[in-house]
């Protein structure tokens, strides 16, 4: 039994499922802000066997009404907090992917109705914008997490595989910052990107702080790149939209540009996003979002 001390609400509770690339989400709203959403619970809504499942649960609340005083302070900018938990029941800062399901959230509920609007996360502010079919994302600012060595070496960390005992070669990576830490390796031309086995988390060396997303990375010509992911907080998934940016970004970067100075189209195991250099170092995603059903649960059989 989850611990209902974490609710000082009713039992039932509204949901919608939604997903992004195929990175899949249980959307909770909380209008009124009176969801306690604690981490045990957050991984019993996110397990696929006993819950509702998904690689995060993202609760909507106003901007106004966080406990977080740093997104707090957005509400003058953005009437809605994309409260984003990874599966394991921990808190990160983006969700590239989750912004998109959010956005298209807020516009179903009639809670935002513009083709551009703003929301609040705990990487700062993101602007929306909706066009046809996709949506599109200023993700915001980007940095090189290590700037000197990076701009050194091209590189500043190694990443290795766990192999049951056997230890592979490590391969080079960039930590880049998209408000959330990412690690991306430089695929060698001899190692086949889907053949990976991504079940267990990627060692990383020097140990990220906050821990990391590891991207692995295929050219597969001009401007497009194939990735897969291992995201901190949950494992492989089909896509990870901080991840695409923090990719095509590594990939620009490796090719000699401080700023990206094409769009990518960036392929993952959940289908296709793109990426766009922004002026003032930021960057935009865009792609698709889909909202797949609505209903209550009784969070107390969780
Ligand atoms: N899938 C997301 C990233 C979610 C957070 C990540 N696992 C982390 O802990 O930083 C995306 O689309 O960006």
């Amino acid at each position: 039994m989850a611990d209902m001390t974490q609710t000082r609400e009713p039992r039932e509770w509204r949901f919608t499922k939604g997903h992004g690339t195929e990175n899949d989400f249980v959307l909770l709203p909380d209008v009124d802000a009176r969801l306690d959403l604690g981490e045990e619970l957050v991984r019993r809504l996110a397990d696929r066997h006993a819950g509702i499942g998904g690689d995060g649960v993202i609760r909507v609340v106003p901007t106004a009404s966080s406990d977080d005083e740093f997104v707090r302070a957005q509400a003058d900018r953005a009437a809605w907090f994309m409260d984003y938990r990874n599966a394991d029941g921990s808190v990160a800062e983006m969700c590239g992917n989750g912004t998109r399901v959010f956005a298209t959230y807020l516009r179903r509920e009639g809670l935002e109705t513009d083709d551009e609007f703003a929301i609040a996360t705990r990487g700062g502010i993101k602007g929306i914008r909706f066009e046809g079919d996709l949506v599109a994302t200023n993700m915001g600012p980007w940095r090189l997490a290590e700037p000197s060595t990076a701009e050194a070496d091209g590189f500043d960390a190694l990443v290795q595989l766990r192999s049951d005992g056997v230890d592979d070669e490590p391969w080079s990576a960039l930590s880049v910052d998209m408000g959330n830490p990412h690690t991306v390796v430089a695929l060698p031309e001899s190692v086949d990107l889907a053949a990976l086995d991504l079940f267990h988390a990627p060692q990383v060396r020097p140990v990220p702080p906050r821990g990391t997303n590891v991207e692995f990375v295929r050219v597969l010509g001009d401007g497009h790149i194939a990735m897969r992911v291992h995201e901190r907080g949950v494992g492989e998934t089909r896509s990870c939209g901080t991840g695409v940016c923090a990719a095509a970004l590594a990939t620009s970067f490796w090719a000699g540009h401080d700023e990206p100075t094409q769009d990518w189209t960036v392929d993952v195991l959940g289908g296709r996003l793109r990426v766009r250099g922004l002026l003032n170092h930021e960057v935009e995603l865009a792609g698709p979002a889909a909202l797949v059903a609505d209903g209550v649960i009784d969070l107390s059989t969780l």
